[in-house]
Parts: C-alpha cells; sequence; structure tokens
C-alpha cells in the first residue's frame, strides 16, 4: 500500500475539536486510513504539519472558476446591470482556450487556499473537465443555460448541451468529477423549456443547479407575474429535491425556508458577491435554524474577486450576524461547518470531514503567523483570522496538490502568463 502521513499538526474534528494526531492516507484509496499519535513512521511520503491546523479540504460550492479572466473587468454595478452591460458581452467573446487559462487560474488559487473541491457552472465545460483532471481536485460541473434572448432552436440546443456535458463527464478524472443540470435562474429560462429540462435531468438522476431569490430584481417580477413565490415555482418545476441545490438564497421568506428544509435541497451562501453587488443579506441563521443544508461558495471572482474560502467563512459569519442583528448568529463552527461539511452535502461531493475510512482531502493551515497567535481557539482562527496564504500543503483524493506553498499539479507561472494574454487579446475582440 502507498501511504501518506501527515505529521505532528493538530487535526480539526467532526464535532469541531481540536486534537493532537498524525492523519495517515492510503493513496490508492485516496480515503483516511488512521488518525492519532505517532502513526506510521515508514509512509512512503510525510508532509511535515509541526506547528499546523489539519482541516478539511474546503468545498466552494459555488463558483464559475474561468471568471478569473474577468475579475476587475467591470466593478460597482448591480447584478443585472453587471451581467448584461459588462460580463455578458464579454463572455460571448470567449474561446474555448480562453477558459481553460481561466480556469488554470482559478484552480491555482483554490489549491494555494486549501480548496479541495467545488461546484462550477459555466461554458465551455470539456476545457474546464480537463483543467480539473490536471490540478487533481474533485468538481461537480456543469454547462450553464440562458434561454433569454434565444429562439427556440437555439434554447434547445443549450439545453441539449446542458444533458450532454451532465452525461459525458459524469465520473471523469477517476471519479473526481460529478454534474449536474445548470439552468442558469428561474429568470433567464423560460418556464417552457425549464419544466421539460428538469424532468429529463432527473429521468437520468441528474441533479440540478442554479441561481434563485439572489435579488428583489429576480423576486418581484415573479411574485408580480405568477402570484407566488420564486421557490413555490421551483417546486411546481420539480428542481426542489434533496438531489438539487441552489446559490444565493438571499430574499427568501418563511414559507420558502420551510420549503427548502422539507425537500432537502441545498443552499449555497455566497456573502462576498451578495455584498458586492449589493444583493442584500441572506437569513442564514434561520435557514441553520430551520434545518436547511446550507453550503458556502465565492461565486465567480468578478464578483467577489478571489476564490479564497477564508474570506467567505469571514464573510458569512460578518454578514450573518449583521443579517440576524445578532452577534451570536453565524458563529465560529457554523461557518466552518459550512465551508466544509455543509458544502460538501449541499453539491454532494466527498470530503468536508476528516475521519477514518472518508476521503483524503485537506488542507494543513501554518499557525505560525502573527495574525493567528496566539491560538487561544483554532475554529475561531479559521473563521476569522486565517487567510488562504496561510495554508502550507493542500491534499485531494490522498494526492498532495501543494507542498510547502508550491503547486505541484500546475504550473502557476504558466497559468498566470497564459491568462493574461487570454485577457489582452479579448480586450481587443469586445
Ligand atoms: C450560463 S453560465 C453561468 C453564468 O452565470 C453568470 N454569473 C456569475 N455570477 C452570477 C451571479 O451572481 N448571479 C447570476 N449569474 C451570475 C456568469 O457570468 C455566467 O454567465
Ligand atoms: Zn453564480
Amino acid at each position: 500500500m502507498n501511504t501518506l502521513r501527515i505529521a505532528g499538526g493538530q487535526v480539526l474534528r467532526p464535532d469541531a475539536t481540536v486534537e493532537d494526531a498524525d492523519v495517515l492516507v492510503d493513496r490508492d484509496e485516496g480515503t483516511i486510513l488512521d488518525i492519532g499519535a505517532d502513526l506510521d513512521a515508514d509512509a512512503d511520503e510525510t508532509l511535515d504539519a509541526e506547528g499546523c491546523l489539519v482541516t478539511p479540504g474546503l468545498v466552494n460550492a459555488h463558483c464559475h472558476v474561468a471568471m478569473t479572466l474577468l475579475r476587475g473587468y467591470a466593478d460597482d454595478k448591480p447584478l443585472d446591470a453587471w451581467l448584461r452591460e459588462d460580463i455578458w458581452p464579454a463572455e460571448a467573446a470567449l474561446t474555448p482556450e480562453d477558459v481553460r487559462a481561466g480556469a488554470e487560474l482559478g484552480l491555482v488559487e483554490m489549491i494555494k487556499s486549501g480548496t479541495t473541491a467545488f461546484a462550477d457552472m459555466y461554458f465551455h465545460v470539456p476545457e474546464i473537465a480537463a483543467a480539473v483532471d490536471e490540478a487533481g481536485l474533485r468538481a461537480r460541473l456543469g454547462h450553464g443555460v440562458v434561454t433569454l434572448g434565444k429562439d427556440d432552436a437555439d434554447a434547445r440546443a443549450d439545453i441539449d448541451e446542458s444533458l450532454d456535458v451532465a452525461r459525458e463527464f459524469d465520473g471523469a478524472a477517476d471519479g473526481r468529477i460529478r454534474t449536474a443540470a445548470m439552468p442558469h435562474s428561474l429568470t433567464t429560462v423560460a418556464e417552457e423549456y425549464l419544466r421539460e429540462f428538469v424532468a429529463d435531468a432527473h429521468d437520468e438522476g441528474i441533479p440540478v443547479h442554479y441561481h434563485a431569490n439572489e435579488t428583489t430584481d429576480e423576486v418581484d417580477p415573479i411574485v408580480d407575474e405568477r402570484g407566488e413565490r420564486p421557490l413555490s415555482y421551483a417546486k411546481d418545476l420539480g428542481m426542489l429535491t434533496a438531489d438539487d441545490f441552489l446559490a444565493h438564497g438571499v430574499h427568501v421568506d418563511d414559507a420558502e425556508i420551510d420549503l427548502l428544509a422539507e425537500a432537502g435541497t441545498g443552499v449555497v451562501h455566497c456573502p462576498a458577491s451578495n455584498m458586492k453587488l449589493a444583493s442584500g443579506m441572506a437569513p442564514v441563521q434561520k435557514l441553520l435554524d430551520s434545518g436547511v443544508t446550507v453550503g458556502l461558495g465565492t461565486d465567480g471572482a468578478a464578483s467577489n474577486n478571489d476564490l479564497d474560502m477564508f474570506d467567505e467563512m469571514r464573510d458569512a459569519a460578518m454578514l450573518g450576524k449583521l443579517a440576524a442583528d445578532d452577534a451570536s448568529a453565524v458563529a465560529a463552527p457554523d461557518v466552518v461547518r459550512m465551508a466544509t461539511a455543509g458544502s460538501a452535502a449541499a453539491v454532494d461531493l466527498p470530503g468536508g470531514a476528516l475521519e477514518v475510512g472518508g476521503a483524503a482531502d485537506l488542507a494543513v493551515v501554518d499557525l505560525d503567523a502573527p495574525h493567528l497567535a496566539p491560538a487561544n481557539d483554532l475554529v475561531s482562527h479559521l473563521a476569522y483570522a486565517a487567510r488562504g496564504s496561510d495554508v502550507r500543503h493542500t491534499v485531494c483524493d490522498g494526492r498532495v496538490l501543494m507542498r510547502d506553498r508550491e503547486v505541484l499539479t500546475l504550473d502557476e507561472d504558466a497559468a498566470m502568463a497564459r491568462a493574461r494574454e487570454a485577457i489582452a487579446s479579448l480586450r481587443e475582440r469586445v
């Protein structure tokens, strides 16, 4: 058996306790063999975790990874104007090679900040899947569909592409890639298509990932035109099941929260994007209190502007308290759970907890930094003080993706250079 030992650190357990322990990994199976004191000194490879906290790899449950290319491309606008005036025109000019370049840059950024799995909605998915395969992360990928402004043939072709991609790439990269059908939102895909799209996906066991209840500009027309709330409409369309998950869920009322809890549909909270686009404050504590599965996501780098899940945890805690008008709301253990087990459950990917027999997906956080001293409470530090740049090693599926801050699976400098070239050429075309 080929083994990896993460030695001499403190390990964050699923119950949010921390213990001095080594982690022993079966690299062939990609699973954790043991967690405890002084494990197999003869392991094939050892990662030094002295002075470090070993945490589950972070799970970014809603992202558009290739949007790193559009980081800083358009800022300081609300969602609708931002998409229509800037982002969608730029995206219309993106080539498959551009998307690959953006994805590789995003994957480097994720590995360097301890993220080992993510859910993504974009286009040119074969290029994103190839980049994920090379990078070594896990992902739930899908082709996002917008039917707005399309004729019937184009709308149907887009939906067919989403279903085809979901079929073709499920299980790719040695099983690390899973897929979903991805209608962009309840307002950008017309009802005449949504119902059939969702039914076709579910008939084949394909889950559905979409944006919902993000802004009042999106919610109000649904309420005005249909006389019902968006998630009542989503339930009627069949896209509120335990397999499905939605991003944002900012403007949800109590009845919609009950629908989410009853259905078991995951909600991915994206606090930085919600603040930047001034979309609103999600009622995260209410969602948690109601038993809704809540994960955490960065959304794309154009509305964030990074893919650092440590930033996201801090933002979630701060914004959650403000939204609830209660400093005890969305506490440190809650946000750490959201970024790990909550996200993994919402998007149904392995990982999110360090336990024997579970996936060997982990991040080793170096505690030897002024902003992490003294070590009063390591869960508090993870939620409020640590940064992505504190991650020393990243491991996914038993494979070391970053060792001592050197990314091993992708060429960091080349990824940055390709992204710079791609955006320079895009700017000439748009
Ligand atoms: C059709 S692929 C996905 C699509 O979503 C766009 N997008 C990025 N961020 C958001 C957001 O916060 N809400 C809605 N849509 C968003 C992205 O630019 C792609 O066009
Ligand atoms: Zn999004």
